[in-house]
């Protein structure tokens, strides 16, 4: 079986500034997974290296088979930024956001048939935005944009699903929503990788958790024993002087800092 994603001593950063450093990883086709970890460790380089975003400057790493910007079908992954929201320079609704979604996975020049922007409109409906279909996004709040950026990765029905941070500043009823769309989707197979700070939302739904320290996987195993805290073990003496991190907490038997290791 080809793994979905498969990291061998892999770095990844900016310029020629590793920020992950020699992470092994891998992740099976179906699995659902969590990247937690605390403010600046990591979590959303190694999301962007399975992108292409930021560079892999050393190690491996390849994505539904391939080497990472070797992949031909990009619409076989979805991506939903951290702390993005769509921009307000070029009016578009709601509907032709989600749409290029799915163009996405058409290729380029293609149109929508019927059966595409049914597609659209499932997705649109999973994050509860239906009634807003025609309404120009920059015209929605920053929490239902980022539920559009959601229903645009769904919309394109991806094998492979990165979020970051899907969860953030959005109200718990959506919260919740979100949950079930995500269920479902990994019901049907579609492989998630989820950097969150809050787990509880998506507890039902994401199995592993990967727990990213100073760019490298402090914590590998199953969702009920990664806990991290603001005070919590996974700290190093350098983290002094910069403000507590809210950590997320899971309330399951506590791992020290060298669990997993
Ligand atoms: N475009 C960039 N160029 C250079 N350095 C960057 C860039 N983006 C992030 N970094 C640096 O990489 C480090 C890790 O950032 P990253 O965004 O991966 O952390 P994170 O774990 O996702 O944090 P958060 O929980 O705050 O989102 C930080 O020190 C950051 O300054």
């Amino acid at each position: 079986m080809t793994a979905a994603i498969r990291l061998r001593d892999a770095s990844i950063g900016y310029g020629d500034v590793p920020v992950v450093c020699g992470v092994d990883l891998t992740v099976q086709p179906g699995e659902s997974v969590a990247v937690l970890g605390s403010n600046g460790s990591g979590k959303t380089t190694l999301a962007r290296g399975l992108l292409g975003l930021a560079a892999v400057l050393g190690g491996e790493v390849e994505v539904l088979g391939a080497p990472v910007g070797r992949l031909r079908e990009r619409g076989r992954i979805g991506y939903v930024p951290q702390r993005h929201t769509v921009s307000g320079a070029v009016p578009a609704t709601v509907r032709e956001v989600v749409g290029v979604g799915r163009l996405a996975r058409l290729g380029l020049f293609r149109r929508l048939r019927p059966a595409d922007r049914a597609a659209v409109a499932d997705a649109v409906a999973a994050v509860g935005l239906s009634d807003r279909m025609g309404d120009p996004v920059a015209s929605l709040s920053g929490g239902q944009q980022r539920r559009v950026l959601v229903a645009r990765a769904l919309a394109a029905q991806p094998e492979l699903l990165i979020m970051d941070e899907p969860t953030a500043g959005v109200d718990a009823a959506s919260q919740d929503a979100l949950a079930a769309v995500l269920a479902g989707v990994s019901a049907s197979g579609t492989t998630l990788l989820v950097v969150t700070h809050e787990t509880g939302p998506l507890a039902g739904v994401l199995t592993r958790a990967v727990v990213v320290d100073h760019g490298r996987i402090g914590y590998d195993g199953p969702l009920a024993g990664a806990e991290v805290h603001s005070d919590g073990g996974h700290h190093h003496p350098d983290d002094s002087g910069q403000p507590p991190v809210k950590g997320y907490r899971i309330d399951q038997p506590r791992v020290t800092s060298d669990g997993g290791r």
